[in-house]
Parts: C-alpha cells; structure tokens; sequence
C-alpha cells in the first residue's frame, strides 16, 4: 500500500516517521516544494530502518508528483502553521490556494486515492478540496477530531491521574479554538462516567483546555505542535489501508446529518478501506445539538470565504 504526503514539514515528515516504523503501509513518498528538503526527510527517516526494524520505503520528492502515482492514500500537510496569538482560521489566505493546487496536482496521478486533508483551517481546506476535486464525498477526510480525541482523553487522564489508554472520549465539531465539542457528558474511564471521578468544574476545566489545546502548544513551541498531528494522522491512515472500521471524529461532508448540509465538519465515522464508510448518529442532547449548531455557523461562515478560490 501506497502513501504520498504532501508538505514535508514538522506534521508530514512526523507521519511519514510513525508510519513507517509501525509497519502501516508498504511505501510513503513525501513531497514537497522546497528543494531537496523532502528527500532529506526522507534519507533520515529510511536511516532508522534498522534501529527501529521497518521494511516501509520511504522516499522523497521535489515537487514530481509522477512519483506519487498510484497512491493508495494522499495527506495534505501543505501549507502555513500558526504562529502564537494566531488562529487557525487566518491561514485561510494563503492555504486555500495551496490546498487546491496540491488537490489537483495529486489526482493526476491518483485518480482512486483517498485523501486526507490537515491543512488548517482544516475544515473549510476539506471543504475546498471537495468542491474543487468533485471526488465522492466518503474519499475526503479531514484530520482534526482524531488529534483533538487524543488530547481531550490527556487532560481527562491528567485530572483523573490515571493512563490515557483506560480513558475514553471524543471530540466533534469544528477543529478551531472556539468550535470544538469536547463531549464530556460520554466521556468515560474504564467503562464508568467520568463524572462519577471528577466534578463539574475539573470536567470544565479539562474541555476548556482540551479546545485550546492546539493554541498552548503553539504558544510553547512557537510554531503548532506536530508529533501528535503526526500520530493522529498515521492513526487513521492505518484505519483506513487496514480495514480497521475504527470510530473516529472526523470532518467529513454533511447531507442532513447532525441536522447540518453543504458543509465538512467533525462527526464520529466508521473509516475503513473505502475511507468513511458510515456516519455515526451518536444520540446528543440539546445543549449539544446547540452547540453543535453553533459550530457549524462558524466553520460555515468560513468557507464563505472561499468564494475567491472556487471560481
Ligand atoms: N488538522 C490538524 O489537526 C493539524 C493541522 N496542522 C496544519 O498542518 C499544516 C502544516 O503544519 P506544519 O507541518 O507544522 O508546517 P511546516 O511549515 O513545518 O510544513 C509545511 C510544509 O509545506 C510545504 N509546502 C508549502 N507549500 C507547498 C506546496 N505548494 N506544495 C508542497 N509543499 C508545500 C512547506 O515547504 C513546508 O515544508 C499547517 O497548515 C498547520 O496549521 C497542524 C497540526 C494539526
Ligand atoms: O494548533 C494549530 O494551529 C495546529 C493544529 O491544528 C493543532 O495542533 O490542533
């Protein structure tokens, strides 16, 4: 199985290293448009072959994207990070253009892919890459609630002092600081409500941080955070090229479900070989159907400013 990345940067190459040496595809190819610095990527991840024992071939690319053909699976990690005090939403100037670009060029060569977008904003870049490709809706995958499960379930973990592995929880919703949904009232250590653990105000806590999580890493880092971006993304790839039927949050295109059309935002989906196989209808309640809403006006406002590059 084939993986192109697209973007070699801190989040494509840090996915390129996860995938590989968990064995998850047979061959990643990362692209990139800086000169030679996706094939340094790619030299330095293939020298851990042998001290970490992996047998993916992983290479590199300067903007051929001949050398991606036939992917099985394209991740777009093209495009601007934040910088601290940014938000995700104001990279939409100059990612869009990059995004589309990058859409196109990989469908030349992989008609059949399956794409995942990263790219930030990453739920209006999944709805461009949609509009602008026109490749059926269950082959565009927008990575965020999987990154953002993952750090709900590092605060819970953190508040109950337990491991994050005995912690269950989700996150849909937009992928931005205000329009995420930790949905804490599901969330659950070891089968019991973590309600029964901690208090309304620790549970309060643990969203609040869990939404900005991506702004303190950036605001740490200096740049966003990429070894967890990394994983998440390699985490749902595996999903995919291996069949898993993984539930996993997603930003996916909508046609009345969760009440929502015409828009790519975070719901719980079933990701397998045919990429989201299902939308899951996990019973909300109202005060999360209204948030849900309201998040949804939010990222939908967004997209509004594609207008530009959708001519
Ligand atoms: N959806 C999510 O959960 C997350 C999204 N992100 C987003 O992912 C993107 C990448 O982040 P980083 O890897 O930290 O940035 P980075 O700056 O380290 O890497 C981006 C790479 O894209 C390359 N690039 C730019 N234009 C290109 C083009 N037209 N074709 C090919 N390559 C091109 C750059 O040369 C650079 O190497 C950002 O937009 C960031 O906001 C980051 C973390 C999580
Ligand atoms: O915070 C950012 O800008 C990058 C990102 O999406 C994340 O780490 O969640």
């Amino acid at each position: 199985m084939k993986v192109t990345i697209v973007g070699a940067g801190n989040v494509g190459a840090t996915c390129a290293d996860v995938i590989s040496y968990r064995g998850i595809a047979s061959e990643v190819v990362l692209l990139d448009i800086k000169e030679g610095f996706a094939e340094g990527k790619a030299m330095d991840i293939m020298q851990c072959a042998t001290t970490t024992g992996f047998n993916t071939r992983v290479s590199g690319s300067t903007n051929d994207y001949s050398k991606t053909a036939n992917s099985d699976v394209v991740v777009i990690t093209s495009g601007i990070p934040r910088k601290p005090g940014m938000t995700r939403e104001e990279l939409i100037g100059i990612n869009a253009g990059i995004v589309k670009t990058v859409a196109e060029n990989v469908l030349q060569h992989s008609p059949n892919a399956i794409i995942v977008v990263v790219s930030n904003p990453m739920d209006t870049m999944t709805y461009l890459t949609l509009k602008a490709t026109g490749i059926p809706k269950n082959r565009i995958i927008g990575m965020g609630g999987a990154l953002d499960s993952s750090r709900f379930k590092y605060y819970l973990s953190k508040a109950l002092d337990r491991p994050s592995n005995d912690v269950q929880g989700m996150v849909i919703g937009g992928h931005g600081d205000t329009t995420m949904i930790p949905l804490t009232r599901l969330a659950s250590y070891n089968g019991s409500p973590v309600s029964d653990f901690l208090s309304q105000e620790q549970l309060e806590k643990v969203a609040a941080d869990t939404m900005v999580g991506g702004a303190t890493l950036t605001g740490l880092l200096g740049t966003s955070a990429w070894y967890a971006p990394g994983a998440s993304v390699a985490y749902l790839v595996d999903s995919i090229l291996n069949d898993q039927k993984k539930i996993i949050a997603c930003s996916v295109y909508l046609e009345g479900e969760y009440g929502q059309s015409d828009i790519c935002i975070g719901v719980p989906c079933i990701i397998g070989k045919n990429g989201i196989e299902k939308i899951v209808d996990i019973k909300l309640n109202d005060t999360e159907k209204a948030l849900f809403a309201k998040s949804a006006d939010a990222v939908r406002s967004m997209n509004a400013d594609l207008k530009s590059v959708l001519v």
